[in-house]
């Protein structure tokens, strides 16, 4: 793992954006993006870029199940509001939340996923562990699938959306097995509420406890954070 301490946000974001940019040149053609206040500062980056997303395909970690893409609190508005409303990708993947065929949609997902190998994958991490919304006790191998969200993540996510009651309780997440399959990691992390899941996810045991820290496992991670999230390491 290579831990990356930067002096805030924004600078992290600038480094985010730099290692994908180097990805890019050395072939990168897919990017595993993801949603969440974190990596809305390197989408920024990207967007005020002259970077060409027109021949690169996107694949989205997750989505809510049961509100429509036009749904302001989807992750689909969400990513067509920070990134691909100003930067078209030759094709962009979500998972379809409208649709309540659990087998169909996740079936569907994991033929994308092994058409086109994520390359480089961006991820946050939830205060608890989680990555996607691969809550903790998520086998690490498994592939995409159906949760249930944890009262945890729906107090931590109520914050984007009017009451807690509004929060869905359920997701399609790509699973551990396929977010280890990427080539390269990117994990943002920033303020002083994602100190403890950082430190665990470096520091602590190899544990489904805090189903990030399987990313020791993997042979090339990059680990950007700020002071504060870097706090208890
Ligand atoms: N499903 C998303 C995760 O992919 C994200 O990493 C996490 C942290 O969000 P934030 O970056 O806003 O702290 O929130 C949600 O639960």
């Amino acid at each position: 793992m290579n831990i990356l301490v930067m002096k805030n946000k924004e600078e992290a974001s600038k480094k985010a954006f730099d290692l994908l940019l180097a990805d890019i040149n050395n072939g990168a053609k897919v990017l595993g993006l993801a949603t969440g206040s974190s990596p809305v500062g390197l989408y920024d980056q990207i967007v005020s870029s002259s970077l060409d997303c027109s021949q690169l395909i996107s694949i989205n970690l997750d989505e809510y199940v049961g509100i429509k893409p036009t749904n302001p609190q989807s992750y689909h508005f969400f990513m067509q509001q920070h990134l691909f409303s100003q930067k078209p990708f030759a094709k962009s993947f979500i998972p379809d939340g409208s649709n309540l065929d659990a087998d169909y949609v996740t079936t569907r997902y994991n033929q994308i996923l092994t058409a086109h190998p994520i390359d480089t994958q961006i991820l946050g991490i939830g205060n608890n562990g989680h990555i996607g919304f691969n809550e903790p006790g998520t086998p690490f191998d498994i592939q995409t699938h159906k949760v249930r969200l944890t009262s945890a993540t729906i107090k931590a996510n109520s914050r984007f959306f009017t009451s807690s009651n509004d929060v869905p309780h359920a997701a399609y997440t790509m699973g551990i097995g396929s977010i280890m399959k990427a080539k390269h990691i990117i994990l943002l992390a920033f303020g002083e509420q994602k100190a403890d899941a950082i430190a665990a996810t470096v520091n602590g045991k190899i544990t489904t406890a805090v189903p990030a820290s399987v990313l020791q496992r993997h042979p090339n991670v990059t680990i950007l954070v700020d002071q504060q999230a870097a706090q208890k390491l």
